[in-house]
């Protein structure tokens, strides 16, 4: 059904050149989810797939005239199998052969495959890394101290302590003369970018199972996030000049755009890591990786994402709940075990999923222990499992490996800073990796890191990892692919209008103004403001498109159940807008999406790029940015400008944000700007706080009328829409057949 054609209130709307000719985010996924410069990298690999396919034949045609040769001279056959200097086409195809002759691998604990054979030893020069690194707008830098990174790329092999000292004073010395150019150049790293998802299989051996999920998924082209990531998480450490030592696999702090694939960039490995240790470790069972992420919608949609790709494999995900033991406890007996494992919507599928294999560590005590491989948590939940009742200690958690942050800069914010750093410190296994995602990551976070590791290494004697920090883009920017419109709303009443022309467009556009499909995010400041939008709006909805069941509020108020409703309905197609707070405003990926509306401007750049970042996921065109500000607005509003200025100027795209506005707009002292994120913008926030300020203003309200007289009217409307709503019924569903463009709701 076409949302948009029931909202709109003339029929004779011309169509808009600017909506038209572009495919929206709902329409479907895009051909190619990759954000930047994929023309020319394909264009570079054919080339030198032509160049690869050339070389092999000159390569067997230049064997075929030596074995001839050899045969002539010392009769019979004569192979060069065993020769270092081989022909890789030669080889190549002696590997064919010998896959024919071998029995056929069904299952994932059989190492590698036969095809490995065939790529191993065809990687990539370091120009041609480069070069697709660059296109792909993939950087990775080395975050150590340049001491470390140069001495680790002179070999010290055997060295006794005197030359040791020499070669710090010569590399203090080296790194003296350096400029600052060249001290930079010297952090970067160009890993071996990973250009399709069967060099999963081929180069780094991953998981069958796995490999075959992700192709299932319909999962063919990585996103730059994964090209650059999955190489340097899947141990292929050869990523710099010289391998890294031991063999180590790196720290990451990856930031790239909203919607670019972060979290099959962090589950890929993750599964195929546990995978590995049920194989080395005979299907033992036991909690090695965490995932942190900051809201519970977000951490459902991780466990989901991340059964999909675990589909019989034996990898057990599951998403923290209050009750869940995570260390083991003796006194606790089985029978509570079954009780609180019980009752979960995910547990269900696992069973489907055909993971019964695994057993429970039987050598530890197990009490009421989470069965569980990869554990997917908020920070609270998981602190509060952690803290022993009668001490306030926090628990352990030796058998964790991995630890992954989503949304890392948020989780490190004074907003969860404590329970984040509890859980990354009881997680005291001294092999721990950590990687950090988010679209937007302030310097600060990297010191912080870089601190904590540092400690970790000196009271763990944890291993010392090199910490690498992978951007994509450019960084803390919006997602490149999606359009913004700033709009001045002037007064609370501009935006409600704004907001209603948006909904039902009773004219003809202007080629270059906005007009926004459902389905779409509207965002507030508050829960309260969110509330109150959601009831002046709620009969707006003309009841032939299904009236006020098409428009939702969500925020953390509303018990978990409700929450998880909204959410499916939304997927389902069935509700098509929802205002929300910045509950939404992060990580949750409703794949088609047409638009967000910023009704109250976001408290940060950081909070712009994130709640816009609903729309234009994996590489779809087509979505739409709106933000409202008013008069009150003003003091705020230019960092969000400055981003919006600078996406355009990226995409070289027509500037919709003046120069002169720019100029105007005023700058935010730190201390404003930290006040802003805190606690918004004071004429709207509904904290005590600043109750004197909302009374003076009355800004903090949405509607125009009193609130008796809204929830009468409501109550009107209601009963009359309730009444039409049974007659058209029939009608209605008949409607929805008949359309011809049909919207069924979001991808799953
Ligand atoms: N290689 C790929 N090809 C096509 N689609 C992909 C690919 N990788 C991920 N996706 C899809 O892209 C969407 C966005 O992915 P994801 O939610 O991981 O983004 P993100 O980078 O974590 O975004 P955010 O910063 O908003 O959290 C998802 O629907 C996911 O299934």
């Amino acid at each position: 059904m076409d949302a948009f054609k029931l909202l709109t209130r003339s029929t004779k709307l011309k169509p808009s050149t600017s909506t038209t000719s572009s495919p929206l985010p709902s329409a479907g996924k895009a051909a190619n989810p990759q954000l930047f410069g994929t023309a020319d990298v394909q264009s570079n690999r054919k080339r030198k797939r032509q160049n690869e396919v050339a070389t092999k034949q000159a390569a067997e045609e230049r064997n075929d005239e030596f074995e001839a040769t050899q045969r002539l001279l010392f009769g019979g056959s004569h192979s060069t199998s065993g020769t270092a200097t081989a022909p890789a086409g030669k080889e190549s195809k002696k590997s064919k052969n010998s896959k024919k002759d071998a029995p056929a691998k069904t299952d994932d604990t059989q190492e590698g495959s036969d095809s490995e054979h065939e790529v191993q030893g065809v990687t990539m020069d370091e120009s041609e890394r480069r070069s697709i690194l660059k296109t792909h707008k993939i950087k990775v830098v080395d975050l150590r101290d340049l001491e470390e990174i140069l001495a680790e790329k002179t070999d010290d092999h055997d060295e006794d302590a005197k030359t040791k000292k020499q070669k710090k004073r010569k590399i203090s010395k080296e790194i003296a003369s350096l400029s600052k150019k060249k001290q930079k150049e010297a952090r970067q790293v160009y890993p071996e970018p990973l250009t399709t998802f069967q060099d999963l299989r081929k180069k780094y051996q991953i998981s069958r199972k796995l490999a075959e999920n992700i192709a299932e998924q319909g999962f063919t082209v990585p996103t730059e996030v994964q090209m650059g990531s999955l190489p340097l998480l899947l141990g292929n450490t050869s990523f710099s000049k010289t391998p890294m030592r031991d063999g180590h696999e790196p720290d990451l702090l990856a930031v790239a755009p909203t919607g670019s694939g972060k979290t099959l960039a962090f589950l890929i490995p993750l599964i195929n890591k546990t995978v590995k240790y049920h194989r080395e470790n005979f299907g033992q069972r036991e909690i090695t990786s965490i995932v942190v992420a900051p809201t519970k919608e977000l951490v459902g949609q991780i466990v989901n994402e991340g059964r999909k790709l675990a589909i019989g494999t034996g990898v057990k995900i599951t998403a923290m709940r209050k009750g869940m033991q995570v260390v083991a406890h003796a006194e606790k007996d089985e029978e509570e075990e079954d009780s609180s494992d019980s009752g979960s919507e995910f547990e269900s599928d696992q069973e489907e999923d055909g993971d019964k294999s695994a057993k429970p560590n039987g050598s530890k005590k197990s009490g009421n222990l989470t069965k569980s491989d990869i554990l997917v948590t908020t920070p609270l939940a998981l602190v509060n499992a952690l803290t022993v009742k009668d001490t306030e200690e926090t628990e352990s958690l030796p058998s964790v490996r991995h630890l992954v942050l989503d949304e890392a800069d948020v989780l490190l914010d004074p907003l969860f800073r404590e329970q984040t750093l509890a859980i990354w410190t009881s997680c005291n296994n001294p092999d721990l990796g950590i990687s950090f995602y988010s679209a937007t990551m302030g310097s600060s976070i990297e010191e912080l890191t870089k601190s904590i590791l540092e400690s970790r290494h000196e009271s763990l004697n944890a291993k010392k990892r090199p910490l690498l920090r992978l951007v994509i883009g450019l960084k803390d920017t919006a997602v490149p692919n999606i359009q913004h419109k700033l709009i001045y709303a002037a007064t609370e009443q501009g935006k409600l209008l704004g907001l209603r022309q948006l909904l039902h467009p009773t004219a003809a556009i202007a080629p270059n103004e906005v007009r926004l499909r459902p389905p779409f995010l509207v965002f507030t400041q508050t829960i309260t403001r969110a509330v109150a939008l959601h009831s002046e709006l709620l009969y707006d909805i003309p009841i032939e498109a299904g009236g006020s069941s098409r428009i939702a509020v969500l925020h953390s108020d509303l018990s978990e159940t409700r929450r998880s409703e909204i959410m499916k309905d939304f997927r389902k197609g069935e509700i098509w807008i929802i205002i929300t707070t910045d509950l939404l405003a992060r990580g949750v990926d409703f794949r088609g999406i047409n638009g967000v509306v910023n009704y109250d401007i976001p408290t940060s750049s950081a909070g712009y790029v994130h709640r816009v970042g609903r729309t234009g996921r994996a590489g779809r065109e087509g979505g739409v940015a709106v933000t409202y500000y008013t008069k009150e607005d003003i003091p705020y509003v230019k960092s969000i400008a400055n981003l919006i200025h600078a996406s355009e100027k990226l995409q070289g795209k027509e500037q919709t944000v003046q120069k002169w506005l720019l100029d105007s707009l005023p700058d935010l002292s730190k201390k404003d700007r930290q006040d802003l994120k805190r606690h918004g913008v004071k004429a709207r926030a509904a904290s005590a706080k600043f109750k004197h300020d909302i009374k003076q203003t009355g800004q903090a309200r949405i509607s125009t009328k009193s609130g008796y007289d809204r929830r009468m009217e409501n109550k009107r409307k209601g009963a009359i829409s309730a009444s039409r709503n049974r007659i058209q019924q029939s009608s209605s569903a008949k409607a929805t057949v008949d359309s011809g463009d049909e919207w069924n709701g979001l991808d799953d």
